[in-house]
């Protein structure tokens, strides 16, 4: 079996980590609290988050808090609820979700639930269920799922509910890999998967396999190393995961690693970047691959940090 270059990918996520007037940097400059969850993760499945200045980062995340609650993508930008999630995903991490004003944090994400039950992105009002499961998996992280109706939020989210039983980003919107993963993981935080049609959606979601063993986000489409985590983390959680070739995939995905600089890629020979650096991993982990620690797939998160978590006051 081809092998996982574990070595290369620590180097090559230290170096992103490291350098900051570079394109990708430049170009993830608004991302940079998503990139750090990225890699972050991404050390942490591979057993070398000690390799980072844990109080560097949680410093540099801090200073990325906006006065209402909400973090920005870097330091002074505005607040959004995109990187508010991966603010607290980077702090559970290292165990530090104790330096956060949890209050303050909880009423930001609370204050962007509307009528509907639907949740706003920020202050502009963009309603997605990309922003649902961002605010129940930051909320129930924070063990605040109390601060907003809960009821309400699933009510809408199955209102996102397709005929192929697949969902969108807004009630009609077409199914998307991506938009599943959301509603599938929001429904599997608030104990609300009844919802689901497992049978219908799993059939959805194993159609996205190609032949050559990677997974598509839509009918046609080629595939991409993201969606081994955005379909696969959601056949796991309707437990239809084996309705897929899971060899097949593990090899798709070794095969998009740039075996010399480290850093894996979306498809064979491309460019490599954190993003699918991460999701290639976090892919590898959902599929037991050796060595590897577990990853939790409807929080995103290795499951040793609700272990930890749990020494507090309970994580669930
Ligand atoms: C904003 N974004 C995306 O739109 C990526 C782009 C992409 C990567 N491979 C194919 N396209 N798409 C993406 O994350 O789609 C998954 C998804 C879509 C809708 C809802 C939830 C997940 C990526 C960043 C990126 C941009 C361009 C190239 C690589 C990474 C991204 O930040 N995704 C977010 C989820 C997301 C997705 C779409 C958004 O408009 C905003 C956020 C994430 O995974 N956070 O941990
Ligand atoms: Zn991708």
């Amino acid at each position: 079996m081809a092998e996982l270059m574990t070595e290369k990918h620590v180097k090559y996520i230290l170096s992103v980590e490291k350098k900051k007037d570079d394109f990708e940097s430049v170009v993830m400059e608004h991302l940079r609290v998503n990139g750090a969850y990225w890699g972050l993760t991404t050390l942490d499945i591979l057993g070398k988050l000690d390799a980072v200045d844990q109080d560097e980062v949680v410093s540099w995340i801090m200073q990325c808090q906006h006065e209402s609650g909400g973090f920005g993508g870097n330091i002074g930008h505005d607040p959004h609820i995109l990187y508010t999630l991966s603010a607290i995903q980077v702090l559970a991490l290292f165990d530090k979700i104790d330096v956060l004003d949890v209050e303050n944090v909880a009423n930001y994400i609370a204050s962007l639930q509307n009528e509907d039950g639907s949740f706003s992105g920020d202050m502009w009002g963009e309603i997605d269920t990309r922003f649902s499961y961002i605010a129940i998996c930051s909320l129930a992280l924070l063990h605040r799922l109390d601060k907003i109706n809960v009821e309400r939020a699933v009510k809408y989210i199955v209102s996102c509910k397709n005929l192929d039983g697949g969902f969108g980003c807004t009630p009609g919107a077409e199914s998307h890999a991506g938009q599943i993963f959301c509603c599938v993981g929001a429904l599997a935080i608030t104990g609300s998967l009844h919802h689901v049609d497992k049978d219908l959606l799993g059939w959805w979601l194993c159609e996205r396999q190609v032949k050559s063993g990677g997974l598509n986000g839509r009918p046609e489409k080629l595939p991409d190393v993201c969606y081994s985590w955005w379909v696969l983390s959601s056949l796991i959680m309707i437990d239809r995961v084996h309705w897929i070739d899971k060899g097949k995939l593990v090899n798709f995905i070794l095969d998009c690693q740039d075996k010399e600089n480290g850093g894996i890629s979306d498809r064979p020979d491309d460019a490599v970047d954190v993003f699918h650096t991460y999701f290639g991993v976090a892919g590898l982990s959902l599929l037991e691959f050796p060595g590897l620690k577990a990853i939790d797939p409807a929080y995103a998160l290795p499951v040793d940090v609700f272990a930890a978590a749990s020494n507090h006051d309970g994580m669930n």
